[in-house]
């Protein structure tokens, strides 16, 4: 079997909730280190893919696989352990610890606390010292010891994002990381995100097209179910069947924006 070339890959992959079929024999090959913007209309299915990817469903048939391992039907947890994060929002963090002990709690989740007791304390150094690093990738230092709780959002975003690579996963998930922020701070947000996924694959589900092309190598647009188009942003914004399907008035938007 080929597949290991790729970071991820779906092949043929369908999910049925009832009779409805609303992942339609959807295929993908994402390499290592590209960052990939998943975007299409509203129900296509974009968000049901990354439930399908980070295994909080089960696929009703095809593949799904990591590095060329399969993880369809497998736990999130396993799916995690693994090497897939996907951040879970605002939800992921702690409110009434620091910055740090969020960061910390990542890493040791991260290592799977089913280990002993002297195992931990042998870790919990590394994972100090790992959180320690997280903090200054994320550029909260100065909000160390805050709680999370007290933070802004765009820095309760941006701990999310800490959380989320804490673990040294290859592949990351962000579902719509930018949404509910400013301009400026969407700015920062994207290279804050380019910063940390640098040779890590990424993949985002998102609506805002300056951050589609912002920040991805490559788009898959997902109509009805289907990946219909998987290419660079210049390739699908030239793509005649994108354009027919959903792209032409938003590319408009967003080059118009751009200038
Ligand atoms: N658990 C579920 N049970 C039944 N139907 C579901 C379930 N989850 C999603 N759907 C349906 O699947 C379709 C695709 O939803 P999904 O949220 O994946 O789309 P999306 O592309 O992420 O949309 P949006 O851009 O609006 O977030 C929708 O019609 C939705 O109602």
């Amino acid at each position: 079997m080929s597949g290991t070339e790729y970071a991820l890959e779906l092949r043929d992959l369908r999910k049925s909730f009832g009779k409805t079929e609303i992942i339609r024999g959807a295929n993908l090959a994402v390499r290592p280190g590209e960052r990939v913007a998943v975007i299409g209309p509203n129900g296509a299915g974009k968000s049901t893919l990354f439930n399908l990817v980070s295994g909080r469903f089960e696929p009703t048939s095809g593949q799904v696989l990591l590095h060329g391992q399969r993880i369809d039907g497998r736990k999130p947890y396993e799916i995690n352990r693994m090497g897939l994060s996907r951040s879970f929002q605002i939800t992921n963090i702690f409110p009434k610890l620091s910055v740090f002990e969020n960061l910390r709690c990542g890493v040791l989740w991260s290592l799977g606390y089913r280990y002993t007791f002297f195992k931990f304390l042998a870790d919990l150094e590394d994972a100090n010292e790992r959180a320690e690093q997280l903090l200054s990738q994320i550029h909260l230092e100065r909000k160390r010891d805050v709680l999370a709780v007290n933070l802004t959002y765009a820095e309760q975003r941006a701990l999310e994002i800490g959380i989320t690579i804490g673990g040294g996963a290859g592949v990351i998930l962000l579902d719509e990381p930018t949404a509910g922020m400013s301009k400026s701070e969407t700015r920062r947000f994207i290279e804050l995100i380019k910063e940390v996924t640098v040779g890590k694959t990424l993949l985002t589900v998102e609506h805002d097209m300056g951050v589609v092309f912002g920040l991805a190598d490559k788009i898959a647009v997902v109509v009805y179910g289907e990946v219909i188009a998987f290419d660079t942003p210049e390739n699908v914004r030239a793509n005649a069947r994108v354009q027919e399907a959903y792209l032409g008035s938003h590319i408009a938007d967003a080059q118009a924006g751009a200038h």
